[in-house]
């Protein structure tokens, strides 16, 4: 403070004309200085402040854990309201008022309540002092002002300005019916006589034993239909007009296949998905986990009973021609589930993609390509590409890029929120082609960029058991992973 004076104080003895460049700047600096020394010296009373309040907050809680044993091993059979008035008003921190009915469950004292950061009551200069330390803010999730009104309070909770990550937003998601599903969805991998013969099976059971609707895709409505009379009241879509609708009408979808089976399945819904319960079908199975053998119970389980869920996010794209920048984007995007690939194609040159994150310059690919993955894609290419293996509830976005020219570039997880452009340069001597869950190639050509995003409709995919031990079976089971022999137990010793 006095350094902060002096600095006042030597500032009129500076005439300072509005032309003369440098003493102007000195004045400021000189008014800087000022400032910080004053900042300086309140941070220093603000800490000298909260040590004494913590040293108070100590003494008074031992004061209350010595009154609390003696009362104890004394076997007092009331509270002892006027040792603790007593105590109380010794202390210099406010108190809350104790009310002996909700302390006496034990007939100890509360120290809780007395030790509470924010009690109305009757010692004003103590509650000023906390007041004054503690500055009250607020904390919003939107970017750049734009407050989309969606508030994440399952992740992190703002209680009277303390930040806390006590409540996890990973927590496993459980669907719980309010009222009997009505509609199930079948989709199946094609050209397998296994899977076919196993559908029909399913339908004729769900019809029989829960009176469910059906609904297949038009290729196995046609298959059905021709077998067996039996299979009429099968319903199916005719146009993607049709299709649209269909997560309206639709209370579970059951893919029989492997993963491509799940993906295609996801494909099919441009907005919101019903739930999806994968019966494994196929050879790898990362995301299929419910048995076809154990069917019945399976599928009374998941149609009576709440079950677990993995919310899978989904990755929105769209790709933006050079030829029509100037024109409304009206084609919608393009949801994926693992992942879109930005790659040479046939082109035997290098690829070469300049990235951006929002408005933020990422890098510049130049090799085979550029995965942009879904934590649920993590297991699938970008994992070939070495990326890293990420649990799906994670919320983020990898970017993997593929074979790099180069010794230093890492693959990247970057948040979920954040939106990613790549583009080819202008002057970039070859094409590029983008993929969307290894399929639906689209020609990138100097200029074009691909935008993406997550979007708000992710795949929630039934659990077998919960969203982490499937996870980590699926690692195990399905891609060994680090299976080692195990160390022998005679060797050296460390
Ligand atoms: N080098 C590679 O590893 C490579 C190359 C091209 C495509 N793919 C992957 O194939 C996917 C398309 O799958 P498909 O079944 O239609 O094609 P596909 O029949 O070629 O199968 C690809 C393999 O990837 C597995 N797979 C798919 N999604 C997975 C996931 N999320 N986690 C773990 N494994 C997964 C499948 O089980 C299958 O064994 C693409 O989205 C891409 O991720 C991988
Ligand atoms: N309903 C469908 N209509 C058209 N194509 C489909 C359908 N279901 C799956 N496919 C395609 O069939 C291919 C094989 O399917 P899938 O991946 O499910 O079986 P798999 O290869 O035997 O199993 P896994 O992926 O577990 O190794 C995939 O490319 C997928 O896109």
């Amino acid at each position: 403070m006095e350094s902060e004076r002096a600095a006042y104080a030597f500032l009129p003895q500076t005439p300072i004309k509005s032309t003369d460049a440098h003493l102007v700047e000195f004045s400021e600096a000189m008014r800087a200085v000022a400032k910080t020394l004053r900042q300086v010296a309140e941070g220093k009373a603000a800490a000298q402040a909260e040590a004494a309040e913590w040293k108070h907050k100590y003494e008074l809680e031992k004061a209350v854990k010595a009154h609390r044993h003696n009362t104890v091993t004394k076997g007092c059979s009331n509270c002892d309201k006027e040792k603790l008035e007593k105590l109380a008003s010794q202390l210099t921190l406010e108190t809350t008022s104790v009310d002996p009915t909700s302390c006496c469950g034990n007939h100890e004292i509360c120290s809780r309540q007395i030790l509470q950061d924010e009690c109305p009551g009757t010692n004003k200069i103590s509650h000023d002092k906390i007041a004054a330390r503690k500055a009250p803010f607020k904390l919003s999730w939107g970017c750049n002002g734009d407050n989309n009104g969606q508030h994440k309070h399952d992740f992190v909770s703002f209680e009277k300005g303390d930040i806390t990550t006590a409540e996890r937003s990973n927590k496993q998601i459980l669907l719980k019916w309010e009222s009997p599903p009505q509609t199930v969805l079948f989709v199946t991998k094609p050209n397998s006589n296994s899977v076919h013969a196993l559908c029909a099976e399913m339908v004729r059971w769900l019809k029989e034993h829960n009176n469910i609707n059906i609904f297949v895709e038009p290729r196995v409505s046609k298959e059905l239909a021709t077998e067996d009379s039996y299979f009429n009241f099968i319903q199916t879509w005719d146009n993607d007009e049709e299709m649209k609708t269909l997560h309206t009408k639709v209370d579970l979808i059951v893919t029989l296949g492997g993963d491509g089976t799940v993906l295609w399945a996801a494909s099919l819904f441009k907005g919101p998905v019903p739930p999806v319960v994968a019966f494994s079908l196929g050879s790898l199975g990362f995301m299929t986990p419910f048995s076809s053998e154990l069917y019945r119970e399976c599928l009374d389980h998941v149609l009576k009973r709440p079950f677990g869920i993995t919310l899978r996010s989904r990755l929105q794209c769209h790709v933006i021609y050079d030829s029509a920048k100037n024109e409304v984007d009206t084609e919608e995007p393009i949801l994926v589930l693992n992942e879109v690939t930005i790659d040479r194609g046939m082109s035997s040159y290098l690829t070469y993609l300049e990235c951006y994150c929002d408005s933020s310059f990422v890098t510049r690919v130049q090799g085979d390509g550029l995965i942009i993955s879904t934590t649920s894609g993590s297991t699938a290419y970008s994992l070939a590409a070495g990326g890293s293996m990420v649990h799906p509830q994670v919320p983020g976005i990898l970017f993997t890029p593929i074979c790099p020219h180069s010794l230093s570039f890492r693959p990247l997880i970057l948040p979920e929120y954040v939106t990613l452009r790549v583009q080819v340069p202008i002057n970039s001597r070859g094409q590029a082609w983008a993929s969307f869950d290894g399929k639906g190639r689209k020609q990138l050509g100097p200029g074009d960029a691909l935008i993406c995003s997550i979007s708000p409709w992710p795949v929630p995919t039934a659990c077998l058991v919960d969203s982490t031990t499937d996870f980590l079976r699926s690692i195990h089971e399905g891609l060994h992973w680090n299976l080692r022999k195990s160390q022998s137990f005679d060797g050296p010793v460390a």
